[in-house]
């Protein structure tokens, strides 16, 4: 089994300079050398080349379309091209506008695939719903059929064909949700647990009902889309919007253990890490906790 890592060195999703920092930190931090040392055979495939686009005005509210488009296309063609070479993928970020480059991109191989949403936001909304107009709150409106009728034309995106049905996405960590994402969750019943859920069940529950709601059967490829304001901010504060009382370093360890577990993780999004927003030892914490999840995802057993 090979793990192809890509960076996506992309801040266009949303207001906040230094995501594009992420993989870089993240790979000055070690989290390849982490893996390896797991037995797993990595290659890192370097970073996706960004490229700027002139005059990408806003349209309507929806701010660097063209720039997020472009960036994605990219991304979905490289994570394609590593999963139709039978690669599991682990793709760095970048700011959560990622997931439509790389869920977009693993559908095109993988279409049966199932997604887990790990994240304190639902990043559902439309460009029509959308407060702040940032991308990075957009992104599974681009991916979801049933949200297709509802999204407006958005310049770039004529590639971002809708692969994903609400019946095969699961959230786990939700504390943030805006009230027309709410309704969105609501109307189509998307399964979500949020961290009342994971206080009310206990992590244990939470993973296994989740990962039988959208794969009861136990067959379909993985994917993970973990946003690291997920955890409490007290163990990642480098990111753009933090949210206290989220998953504990344990929870997080054992959600990504049991989707290891399953042996069928095919993608992993690792998301908004920001070591611009942060002192230092804030930086240093949130990168650490970051890898040392990240470990647990591919392998690595604390007992050993
Ligand atoms: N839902 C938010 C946050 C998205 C977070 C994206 B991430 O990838 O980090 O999960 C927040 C919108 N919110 C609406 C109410 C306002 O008071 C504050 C901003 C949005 O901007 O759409
Ligand atoms: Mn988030
Ligand atoms: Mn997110
Ligand atoms: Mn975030």
């Amino acid at each position: 089994e090979t793990l192809g890592v890509i960076g996506f060195p992309f801040s266009k999703g949303q207001p906040r300079n230094g995501t594009e920092h992420g993989p870089n930190v993240l790979r000055e931090a070690g989290i390849i050398t982490s893996l390896q040392s797991l037995g797993v055979n990595v290659i890192d495939h370097g970073d996706i080349e960004i490229e700027v686009v002139l005059r990408d005005e806003p349209m309507k509210n929806v701010r660097n379309p063209r720039t997020v488009a472009a960036a994605n296309k990219k991304l979905s063609d490289a994570v394609a091209k590593l999963v139709k070479m039978n690669q599991s993928v682990l793709a760095l970020g970048g700011d959560h506008c990622m997931a439509i480059g790389s869920i977009h991109g693993h559908a095109q191989v993988e279409p049966n695939l199932v997604v887990v949403w790990v994240d304190a936001h639902a990043d559902v909304n439309t460009p029509l719903t959308s407060v702040s107009g940032n991308i990075h709150g957009m992104p599974l409106s681009f991916l979801l059929k049933e949200l297709e009728e509802f999204v407006p034309k958005v310049p770039g995106f004529e590639w971002c064909k809708p692969c994903l049905s609400v019946r095969d996405l699961v959230y786990i960590g939700l504390r943030d949700v805006d009230p027309a994402e709410r309704l969105i969750i609501e109307k189509f019943g998307i399964h979500a647990y949020s961290m009342q859920e994971v206080d009310k069940y206990g992590i244990k529950e939470v993973v296994e009902r989740a990962l039988n709601q959208v794969d009861p059967s136990g067959v379909r490829p993985i994917h993970v889309s973990f946003d690291v304001d997920a955890m409490d901010p007290t163990l990642t504060p480098a990111t753009g919007t933090p949210v206290s009382g989220g998953l504990s370093l344990r929870e997080s360890f054992y959600l990504a253990e049991e989707i290891s577990n399953t042996g069928r993780l095919s993608v992993l999004d690792i998301a908004e890490v920001n070591p611009l927003l942060s002192t230092e030892d804030k930086r240093k914490l949130t990168v650490i906790n970051t890898t040392d999840v990240s470990t647990k995802f591919y392998g690595y057993r604390r007992q050993g």
